[in-house]
């Protein structure tokens, strides 16, 4: 496959190297300093183009991708307020997409785990849950997408849940998600279900960015002969 890396900061090096190792040629290289050659012309040399810059570029990043008529897996995080708006335009277009906040095998095993979870605690109201999320200093965004993606399933499960908020709170219908900064953590998620008797915690942690980067690779794969909106759920089976 011929890969275009729009964004080729900490993860496109390694996704670079992921892709290499596999195969693949990487025929666009796209960061701060050559933003010029983030065309459409450029891109249409590629088979699927793949998408890790942040939350202010990622929207219009994609939109390019998609107008060049080239399949683009996303795992830029921050700018979800937007998705449901790229997805519509990426239909229209009979384009392809997928996103993923996370990645990495482990941590798609860990959101069933998270889900199944959350499920079996809505009729366990003596537990209280609470998230922490553990990320190096240069992450712009906080709480992280991953986080995001985990509250979600246990709002979506959790009647005593209606939102969750990235800062402490004594309200019961609040999500507490806690971010830390400290390096050189490649990201770790914690989910903490806490009662008078006993607690339940369960936890994700990357030992480097590889797992982000190989699932970015097979979710290209996976997408460059499809056309739609897909996950790493379609990806992965699970
Ligand atoms: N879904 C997942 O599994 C994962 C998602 N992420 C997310 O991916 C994103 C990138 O992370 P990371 O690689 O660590 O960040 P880095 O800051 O290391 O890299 C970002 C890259 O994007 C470039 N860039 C910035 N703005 C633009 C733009 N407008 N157009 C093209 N390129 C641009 C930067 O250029 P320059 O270097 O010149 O500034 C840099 O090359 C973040 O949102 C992060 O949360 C991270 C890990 C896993
Ligand atoms: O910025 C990062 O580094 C990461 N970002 C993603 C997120 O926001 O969840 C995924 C991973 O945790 C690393």
């Amino acid at each position: 496959m011929k890969i275009a890396l729009i964004g080729y900061g900490k993860m496109g090096q390694a996704i670079e190297a992921i892709a290499l190792q596999r195969g693949h040629e990487v025929v666009l290289k796209v960061s701060i300093e050559n933003l010029e050659d983030n065309t459409i012309d450029n891109i249409r040399k590629a088979d699927v183009a793949i998408e890790f810059t942040g939350p202010e570029s990622a929207f219009d990043n994609i939109i390019r991708c998609i107008d060049a008529g080239v399949p683009v897996v996303s795992g830029s995080t921050g700018w979800l307020n937007r998705y449901e708006e790229v997805k519509t335009y990426c239909s229209k277009k009979n384009g392809s997409l997928l996103y993923a906040s996370n990645f990495s095998v482990g941590v798609n095993i860990f959101f069933a785990i998270n889900k199944k979870l959350a499920s079996l605690m809505t009729s366990h109201p003596e537990y209280d849950v609470q998230m922490t999320e553990v990320h190096h200093t240069q992450k712009l965004d906080a709480p992280s997408g991953t986080a995001i993606t985990l509250a979600e399933q246990i709002l979506g499960e959790n009647n005593r849940k209606s939102k969750w908020v990235n800062h402490n709170s004594d309200q019961a219908n609040e999500l507490v998600i806690l971010s830390e900064r400290v390096d050189p953590a490649p990201g770790t998620h914690i989910i903490r279900y806490t009662s008078a008797i006993d607690d339940i915690e369960i936890k994700h942690t990357a030992h480097s960015r590889q797992g982000f980067a190989t699932g970015a690779v097979l979710a290209a794969e996976f997408l460059h002969t499809r056309k739609g909106i897909f996950s790493m759920s379609d990806v992965l089976g699970i």
